[in-house]
């Protein structure tokens, strides 16, 4: 599903979040957002997703104006995800009872999911009962098992300690290059975007505008991205982060290095 973003601009009373944004997000890409902490790149998601509105311009799916949610298109969040009231199957299940799927048809495909993201064995178990990995791959399955045309992840692994983050990266990326929806990924983890996404947006501070587009390209990448230092070095600098440090660290603006 190929989404468009027509001069789009979004404020919230006299708060301008979100300048113009104009791009075209091709079926089947995947897109990482990046930028300082609060200058729209939720709200770009939001918008995505039918949870608000643009001010101004227009924003559609397959050429067709996005006005509200939709199943087509999934929003995935950091934390919270799942109903701590139910277990990983019926957590799971659920997204395709909402379509009216038998229930006995969800819970087997539930449980087929469940095994697609290494969770055999934990079908019957509370998300409190589970680790917080566990409790993502779990969250993986229930937005994948609707088959969702876009997909649109909000830090999804920003919970994660930096072990746990990256297999879950390789989880996902298995899970998109067999799914192959069209993704928007909002992130503070330069390595998450240039690992997962074939093109990078670098976003300005707020009013938000795309200060660059990084093209990574559709090819199959590890986790050593040392053949993208170029690349992991642009953006870092055009994120005002020193790309001259090796130091692990975290910038005032949340930016994971
Ligand atoms: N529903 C809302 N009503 C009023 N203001 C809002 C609303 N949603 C977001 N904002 C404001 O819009 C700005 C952008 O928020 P948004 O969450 O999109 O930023 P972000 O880039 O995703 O930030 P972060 O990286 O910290 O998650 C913030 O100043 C926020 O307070």
């Amino acid at each position: 599903m190929e989404l468009r973003f027509d001069r789009v601009a979004k404020t919230f009373g006299s708060l301008e979040v979100i300048k113009q944004f104009d791009n075209t997000i091709h079926s089947g890409e995947i897109v990482a957002l990046v930028g300082p902490s609060g200058c729209g790149k939720s709200t770009l998601l939001h918008m995505v997703a039918g949870l608000q509105t643009p001010t101004s311009g227009s924003l559609s799916a397959d050429a067709a104006t996005i006005e509200s949610p939709s199943p087509q298109r999934t929003l995935v969040f950091q934390e919270h995800a799942l109903y701590p009231w139910l277990t990983l199957v019926d957590n799971v299940a659920l997204a395709l009872e909402f379509q009216n799927r038998p229930r006995a048809v969800a819970k087997s495909e539930a449980r087929q999911w469940l095994s697609r993201v290494q969770l055999d064995g934990f079908e019957g178990y509370y998300p409190h009962q589970v680790s917080g990995g566990m409790r993502q791959r779990a969250a993986l399955a229930r937005a994948f098992i609707a088959r969702p045309q876009v997909l649109l992840l909000d830090e999804p692994f920003g919970a994660l300690d930096a072990l746990t983050r990256m297999t879950l990266q390789s989880v996902l990326k298995e899970l998109i290059s067999e799914e192959c929806p069209t993704v928007l990924l909002v992130t503070h983890d330069v390595d998450e975007a240039l690992y997962l996404a074939d093109r990078v947006l670098v976003f300005s501070q707020r009013p938000a505008s795309v200060l660059k587009e990084v093209q990574l390209g559709h090819i199959p990448k590890t986790h050593d991205l040392s053949d993208f230092a170029a690349e992991r070095r642009e953006v870092l600098e055009l994120l005002g982060i020193d790309a001259g440090s090796k130091a692990k660290n975290t910038n005032v603006e949340g930016v994971n290095l």
